[in-house]
């Protein structure tokens, strides 16, 4: 070097610098995501490391046939982050082995803390649920969860083909014929025939309406066959098309003496439940009434105006 540069250097050190500043630029950039990957690493591993609950490892009660009768005795609770707020208050509520009973009530009302006790999610604070006449505390949890279906408002499929998203969670050895017969009784057998590889499409998040994806979520429940089904309507997930659907869902488990089994089913829409056996109204964590939906409409009750305000809002 004689202290000049040529075109050729000047040339070379513009592209070297060019690369180092898009080098650090790009390390700066990654190294924030770096951070945020090492930091849920941390949780998922802290995860990995607990052990399961009481709940799952201690042996409790296995019954030898599971009737589905469910009772709630004076059953009190409050969540354990809001101790002073009493959610449910002295509930007392019976439900038959094979009856079909909707849950109403206004928004925050309990219903679905109803669900969450028999689910085993949280314990009442005072009274006992029994299931069978024996304390649900006293059953072995894994068991008894096993013999439930549960179909939230929102349920997740996973992205793999419709028939694994069908049997997925089912303990035993499944046939196409049953995962077929499951999606019969939900009434999602024809649309899923309708994708354009029928069962075997991979289910991404633009495949199917909220609706549909419920349908799917109650064919996985049923082809477990469980002796408590519970289905928490989505508020607002369900088109005009699903509804009718899940109405005829629940007509069926109502009227077809195969598809019986306990049916607890939290209603936002009250067009749907009208088939039910018995329709349970909450008010403010207590049962305000309490009866089929032709005696509830007479009884001019909250249940009348909750119809009625449904029917004014339709367009
Ligand atoms: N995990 C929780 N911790 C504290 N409070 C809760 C919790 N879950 C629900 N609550 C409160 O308990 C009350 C009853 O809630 P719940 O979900 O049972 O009502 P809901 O009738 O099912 O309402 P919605 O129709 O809106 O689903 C509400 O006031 C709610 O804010």
């Amino acid at each position: 070097m004689n202290g000049k540069f040529t075109a050729e250097q000047l040339t070379k050190f513009t592209l070297y610098a060019e690369w180092l500043i898009l080098s650090t630029w790009w390390i700066g950039d990654n190294w924030s995501s770096l951070m945020q990957s090492v930091g849920a690493s941390e949780k998922v591993f802290r995860l990995m490391d607990l052990l399961p609950s009481r709940q799952l490892t201690s042996k409790g009660l296995r019954l030898q046939k599971l009737e589905g009768r469910i009772q709630y005795a004076d059953v009190e609770f409050s969540y354990p982050s809001r101790p002073s707020a009493p959610i449910l208050r002295r509930l007392n509520l019976t439900l038959n082995p094979n009856e079909v009973v909707a849950i109403v009530g206004l928004s925050g009302s309990g219903k679905s803390t109803i669900v969450n006790l028999l689910l085993q999610l949280y314990e009442p604070t005072n009274g006992q649920i029994l299931i069978d006449g024996v304390p649900l505390s006293e059953l072995d949890t894994r068991w008894f969860r096993e013999r439930i279906g549960f179909v939230g408002q929102e349920p997740k499929l996973f992205r793999m083909d419709v028939t694994s998203n069908i049997k997925y969670g089912c303990p035993r050895e499944v046939s196409q014929e049953e995962v077929e017969w499951a999606a019969k009784q939900a009434y999602a057998h024809d649309f899923l025939m309708a994708l354009p590889d029928g069962y075997n499409t991979i289910v991404d998040d633009a495949l199917l309406s909220g609706g549909q994806k419920q349908r799917v979520a109650i064919a996985r429940a049923l082809l477990r066959d469980p002796a408590i089904l519970v289905l928490d309507e989505a508020t607002s997930a369900l088109d005009a098309e699903s509804e009718h659907y899940v109405k005829s869902v629940i007509t069926e488990v109502s009227t077809d003496p195969k598809a019986r089994r306990t049916v607890i089913i939290i209603a936002h829409r009250l067009s749907t439940i009208q088939a039910a056996d018995r329709i349970i109204v909450m008010e403010n964590g207590s049962i305000v009434e309490d009866g089929k939906h032709s005696d509830l409409v007479k009884q001019n009750g909250l249940y009348s105006r909750l119809a009625q305000r449904q029917n004014d809002a339709l367009p």
